[in-house]
């Protein structure tokens, strides 16, 4: 009782009522927009109008942090599927106004167009709030550290990495994933979300800072927890309308993030120094990692400022950062997709996968096209990060976008879309994922067979798929780590599946399989993950 009137004190609802207000009142004050667009139409407003009255347009931003999945399912299905093509808008709390979003066929099309038509840079860093987690603008306004991705983790580079990442895969699961939480059955119970977050971040700064660091167990703890931070962080200053709210409450949320840096900032700075000092006198060419190559990146600047082993160290940070969190959000969702399946399939399914990795361990040739990449893609399919995805801004006063209607089934009508300057694009990528005449029946349900049933049938749909299969973007800013993250999460599910028995702690269907399997939250654009799944893991070997 007495914490229930503590909630709903008089002074608490006063609060509220201001905040609420106070979103409100600057939401309305948000500078005048175009109130609708040629050709596009609003979803999640008055359809006969397609406008904004006093009122909506609060109320529609307000609703947009728990309907934005809705309306991009709905625009989905009326605008965007193949036989149509349209764009429609959909209010979002994330810009304070209308994300235009665009359909499947103009992605080449768009996504390749120049940055001063269309920009990344605002777009990307207002999907992960970077500034209000990071010290040195420099860091994220002047990326150089992505080249060194670019290109030391290119197709042909990243098969150098594996042998390392199984080593440290080993290492990893030997400490999380077993003793001393074993109880007498053999079983261990963990939180998915932190015991894949603890394998995939000493995987990770392995590969980005190297040894000594990468073995550091404190710093290991420091950087999971502020990927994780940047996170929730970006979650939450996303869902409050930009201009001074943002800007004043952003910073609060990015308190603690701005704490685990600074923890990593102490024990990475004075190994980066040393290093940094070795090659300005003449030494450690003979070293040839991630760290070195980074370094050699900022020397190439000229610029003395770009030497500071704080701001390298920053770089490195936001790096470990993407690759920890997209290869933490993609793993757990795929552990909960495979141990959650009816039982009698998901134990055709392991053993399938074990066979493969049984093959593949043996081959010297790797396959082109796997089970597990099949299972992994699958998965990857389904979860995505988020709902709408691949994020520009319009970067001169006026763009032209030209698409297509095939509306009334008479051939394609060609449709032009007007955009200003600070318009915000976006692609219905979750609805693509799941659009059934793309991906074939039940496209809502996990076959991890999929992938592999299309290509064997050679009937040339698996391209389509491909093509249509979103989670690493398209196009010139298409993510340069995706062939590290493949070969990773490949290493790592079947490191899973050959040495562990896992079992989803929760509801369980009559059929054996995960009853809450496919339930998803979502807070504004952003699906949220559950970080509180359990499991039971025991070793099998
Ligand atoms: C499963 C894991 C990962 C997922 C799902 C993922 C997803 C993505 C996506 C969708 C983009 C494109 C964003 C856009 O077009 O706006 C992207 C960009 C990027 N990713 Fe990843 N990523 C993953 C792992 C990694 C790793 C391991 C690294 C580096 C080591 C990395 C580094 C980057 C960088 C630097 C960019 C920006 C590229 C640019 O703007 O030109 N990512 N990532």
């Amino acid at each position: 009782m007495m914490a229930r009137s503590a909630v709903f004190s008089p002074t608490t609802a006063l609060l509220a009522f201001i905040v609420v207000l106070a979103i409100v009142l600057q939401i309305s004050r948000k500078k005048r927009q175009r109130e609708s667009r040629e050709n596009i139409t609003t979803v999640g407003i008055d359809s006969k109008t397609n406008r904004y009255g006093i009122t909506t347009r609060p109320s529609a931003l307000l609703r947009s942090l728990i309907s934005t999945s809705e309306w991009a399912r709905d625009g989905y299905r009326i605008f965007s599927k193949a036989g149509r093509q349209r764009a429609f808008a959909i209010p979002s709390m994330w810009t304070g106004s209308d994300v235009v979003v665009l359909p499947p066929s103009l992605l080449a099309s768009v996504l390749n167009r120049p940055e001063t038509e269309l920009a990344a840079h605002h777009a990307q860093l207002d999907t992960i709030q970077l500034p209000y987690m990071m010290s040195d603008s420099d860091v994220y306004d002047n990326p150089i550290q992505y080249d060194v991705v670019r290109r030391t983790m290119s197709r042909q580079n990243v098969r150098s990495l594996a042998a390392p990442t199984a080593e440290a895969l080993d290492v990893a699961f030997s400490a999380y994933w077993s003793t001393p939480h074993k109880n007498d059955d053999g079983w261990t119970v963990l939180n998915n979300w932190d015991a894949c977050g603890k394998v995939f971040t000493r995987v990770a700064m392995l590969s980005l800072v190297g040894p000594p660091l990468c073995h550091d167990e404190e710093l290991l703890d420091w950087a999971r927890k502020y990927a994780s931070s940047v996170i929730t962080g970006t979650a939450f200053i996303n869902c409050l309308p930009p201009g001074w709210m943002r800007s004043g409450a952003g910073p609060l949320f990015g308190l603690q993030a701005r704490y685990y840096q600074s923890r990593c900032l102490r024990i990475m700075v004075p190994v980066i120094r040393e290093r940094v000092q070795k090659l300005q006198d003449g030494g450690g060419r003979d070293v040839d990692d991630f760290l070195q190559s980074t370094i050699l990146r900022c020397s190439r600047t000229g610029d003395p400022g770009q030497m500071n082993p704080r701001r390298i160290a920053l770089r490195l940070l936001g790096l470990a950062t993407m690759s920890i969190m997209g290869l933490v959000y993609v793993f757990t969702h795929c552990i909960g997709d495979i141990y959650g399946m009816p039982s009698q399939k998901r134990e055709e399914l392991l053993a399938a996968l074990r066979a493969e990795c049984e093959r593949e361990a043996q081959a010297d040739d790797h396959g082109e096209f796997s089970l597990l990449d099949s299972t992994l893609n699958e998965s990857m399919r389904l979860n995505n990060i988020s709902v709408t995805s691949l994020a520009r801004d319009v970067a001169t006063d006026t763009l032209h976008i030209s698409g297509t209607d095939s509306k009334h089934g008479h051939g394609d009508d060609d449709v032009f879309y007007t955009l200003s300057r600070g318009d915000r694009i976006v692609f219905p990528t979750q609805n693509m994922h799941r659009d059934e005449d793309v991906f074939g029946k039940n496209p809502g349900e996990f076959d991890p067979f999929r992938f592999s049933r299309e290509l064997q049938t050679g009937s040339g749909r698996f391209d389509d798929m491909c093509k249509s299969l979103l989670v690493f973007g398209y196009g010139k800013h298409a993510c340069p780590g995706r062939h590290y993250a493949m070969q990773t999460l490949k290493q790592t599910l079947a490191y899973v599946v050959v040495n562990y028995d896992v079992a989803l702690i929760g509801p369980v269907d009559s059929d054996g399989g995960y009853a809450l399997r496919g339930k998803r939250q979502t807070l504004l654009n952003v699906n949220v993950p559950n970080i509180d799944l359990k499991t039971r893991v025991r070793r099998r070997t």
